[in-house]
């Protein structure tokens, strides 16, 4: 969908403003990826006609002229909540759950604190029990369940003594996790998130492992397995491929909701400031171990996992005192506590079959409304949960922890693998019977299938099969990157649902939809400014817009890289200009190489001036492209009255769209401000200073500035 950058909250039509809180980051992916990270920080005002509730149907008509709001208008049906959830832009459909606020006097408040969090207190001593019940810890919490898992388990690891954390920051980075959860999706939303953490606690505690991880990677792996789905939008990657949303091509059809979900977790660290405080080897540890524990949760990548992990278990060769190893084995370790499910005791891992059965079933309806074809694992008509079911223990699941056991053949995992079998049982025996509804809604609008049409007697093996023919190396390929016909064999035994859960080939393309195509819908997306009336002050020369025109660009870009890779600004402006906000690009270019030879310490901030602008000018910023550098932009914003540093952020007068649009409606100052970066061996530049600081920074100068000329065309150094 439209996570995160695309989605547009509110028309552009609206009359008056209203101030919503929001604050905002911009951040530039580098290299492959080629990504954009926005995130609201500031308070900013949003026009909207008075009285207007802009979930009313009369306002959901306007915005449904976007192709994209009709997408999310379709998967969110009737029982859409919020439509502003404030903080993140994506399909967020509303705080996880209302939390209740309790008005009590002090005295009562302590036994209403032992009455209220006893229980979940109680609860959570069991946390490293398997057969802990996730569901019951979210009632006892009040829809915390995330929250409470990750703040007990930092405790229990003493990470808060360990890395001297503000217990502050912690709470706020945890509560920023779980608040990028969407509570609507009914299986990748926060209790998923704490489900996985749970099952890694239950993995990083096993005797052949605990003691070899160092603290640091243990806060890793627990942070990882808390943000692996963050922000997901419960549709998969194929359906963001397919309705060309433009995260697919942000990360040209790749890993495209890890990727999201890793730039998510980055942007939240940014923004508590949890980890602000380490060290830049320390820092830029954990962006990269982040980065490659959230990847790995790619399920279309199974194969590829499992076939290297089954040829370390042949050989016995993976050794724990070497990092390469401890971190691939926490990879594994990620991956079965994502799927771990099945392996719960039947009552609770029933629960998420039927939710993670419940999301599928929703894309696919949404599919069909969309008349798009209907990925087979997500047909309500054609298959069943039980067949699903099956088909997941036997094909990915049942593997993966054989696996495991040969790795760990602990108690634990024998309980994992007999549990498998207990579960598969049972919805073997439920497939012959005529699916009930589900407990939590509808699911199965299908008739019964005939159990001699299940696709499962077609499956050629179950997972013990799969144990025992598991011996020779061509079954699963050989250990491949990403070499599709690696992954082709085995595919074409599994039934077709399991085929399309794996991706069938990982860097598919929707059939209508020729690689080219897709980065067309970039440079649309990427468009600079529409803008034809330029303002006195800070008047920008049309020449600008001429010379970085997406046309222009474009130009370049086939010249320079066949149109296929992430555009550079190295190759692509030629000469910088920072005097307005539509040469960001550029700006960021000149901050590059301003900050790129630079002592990572001595790297100064730099502020571009943006001439005060006329209404209904939209400004865009790209979410291209910028090739060896990631960097982190806070855009605050002051209107003309208070355009000093009491200006608030609830003052400021400007939108900023998740799409990287920034609408400069009513604006009359802006700023964006470039945090310093320091360079790394990796070639990404991180931005070293915490959000706050550079924000209150950012008021001191505009106080500055305001006593300057104004002058576009500055950039300023902290
Ligand atoms: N019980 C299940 N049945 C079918 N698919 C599942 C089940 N549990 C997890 N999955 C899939 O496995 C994927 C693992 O990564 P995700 O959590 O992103 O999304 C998950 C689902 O697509
Ligand atoms: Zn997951």
């Amino acid at each position: 969908m439209f996570p995160f950058t695309t989605c547009v909250l509110w028309p552009s039509n609206y009359k008056s403003w209203s101030v919503l809180k929001r604050r905002g980051g911009i951040s530039f992916e580098r290299t492959d990826q080629n990504a954009l990270y926005v995130r609201m920080l500031g308070d900013v005002k949003v026009q909207m006609g008075i009285g207007e509730d802009h979930t009313s149907p009369q306002n959901k008509r306007r915005r449904s002229s976007d192709p994209d709001f009709q997408i999310l208008d379709n998967l969110d049906g009737k029982t859409y909540r919020s439509r502003c959830s404030l903080r993140f832009l994506t399909l967020h459909k509303g705080p996880h759950k209302r939390r209740s606020i309790l008005r009590v006097s002090k005295e009562t408040a302590s036994i209403l604190d032992h009455y209220y969090n006893g229980p979940a207190k109680c609860l959570l001593h069991r946390i490293t029990d398997w057969n802990f019940n996730i569901f019951s810890l979210d009632s006892l919490t009040s829809g915390r369940a995330l929250y409470s898992v990750a703040f007990h388990l930092f405790h229990k690891y003493k990470l808060i003594q360990c890395f001297h954390l503000d217990v502050v920051k912690v709470m706020r980075c945890l509560s920023l996790i779980e608040d990028g959860y969407h509570s609507s999706n009914p299986y990748h939303n926060a209790v998923h998130a704490a489900d996985v953490t749970q099952a890694m606690n239950c993995f990083l505690v096993e005797q052949k492992i605990a003691y070899c991880y160092s603290q640091l990677e243990i806060l890793v792996g627990l942070l990882a397995a808390m943000c692996h789905d963050v922000d997901h939008p419960g549709v998969n990657q194929s359906f963001l491929i397919a309705t060309s949303n433009h995260l697919a091509s942000l990360y040209q059809n790749t890993s495209v909701l890890e990727n999201h979900h890793w730039r998510t977790t980055v942007g939240i660290l940014h923004e508590s400031g949890m980890l602000s405080h380490l060290n830049a080897r320390q820092w830029h540890f954990c962006v990269r171990q982040l980065k490659s524990l959230i990847l790995a949760t790619d399920i279309t990548r199974q194969q590829e996992f499992l076939s290297k992990f089954k040829k370390h278990n042949d050989h016995g060769d993976l050794q724990l005192d070497k990092e390469e190893h401890r971190h691939f084995v926490m990879q594994i370790a990620l991956k079965c506590a994502d799927i771990s499910n099945p392996c719960r005791p039947l009552d609770i891992s029933r629960k998420w079959s039927q939710s993670v059965c419940e999301e599928f079933f929703k894309q696919g309806d949404c599919e069909r409304d969309l008349q798009l074809p209907v990925t087979p694992v997500c047909d309500r008509n054609s298959t069943t949960v039980a067949k699903i079911q099956i088909g997941f223990m036997d094909f990915v699941v049942g593997p993966l922890f054989s696996e495991w056991q040969r790795f760990i053949p602990s108690n634990l995992s024998k309980q994992l693998l007999n549990n498998i079998n207990l579960n598969r049982s049972y919805w073997l025996e439920t497939m012959h019977e005529p699916e009930a509804d589900l407990e939590e809604g509808t699911v199965s609008k299908s008739s019964d299938p005939s159990p001699a049409q299940s696709p499962v007697d077609n499956i050629s093996f179950t997972f013990d099969a799969i144990d025992a023919e598991g011996d020779t190396d061509s079954k699963y390929g050989d250990e491949a990157d990403d070499d599709d016909d690696d992954d082709e064999l085995p595919m074409l035994l599994m039934p077709a649902e399991i085929q399309s859960l794996l991706g069938a080939r990982r860097h598919s393309m929707p059939p209508a939809l020729p690689r080219r195509d897709v980065f067309k819908l970039q440079m649309r997306r990427e468009s600079y400014p529409i803008c034809t009336s330029l303002n006195r002050r800070g008047s920008l020369p049309k020449t600008v817009y001429q010379s970085t025109s997406w046309d222009q660009l474009s130009q370049k870009l086939s010249k320079t890289s066949n149109g296929t890779r992430a555009l550079s600004l190295d190759t692509l402006t030629s000469r910088p200009k920072i005097s307005v906000l539509s040469a960001l690009m550029d700006t960021v270019s000149i901050t590059h190489q301003q900050f790129s030879n630079s002592d990572p310490q001595s790297l100064s901030t730099g502020t571009i001036p943006v001439a005060p602008t006329a209404s209904k000018r939209l400004w865009s910023l790209p979410h291209c492209a910028v090739d060896s550098l990631e960097c982190s932009l806070l855009p605050t914003f002051h209107s003309s009255s208070h355009h000093h540093h009491h200006s608030s952020h609830s003052d400021s007068q400007a939108k900023l769209h998740a799409s990287g649009h920034f609408e400069a409606a009513e604006l009359k100052d802006a700023h964006i401000f470039i945090p310093p970066f320091t360079s790394t061996q990796s070639n990404i530049c991180q931005v070293e200073e915490p959000a706050m600081q550079v924000l209150e920074k950012s008021r001191e100068l505009s106080k500055v500035e305001e006593d300057a000329p104004a002058e576009p065309g500055i950039v300023h150094s902290l």
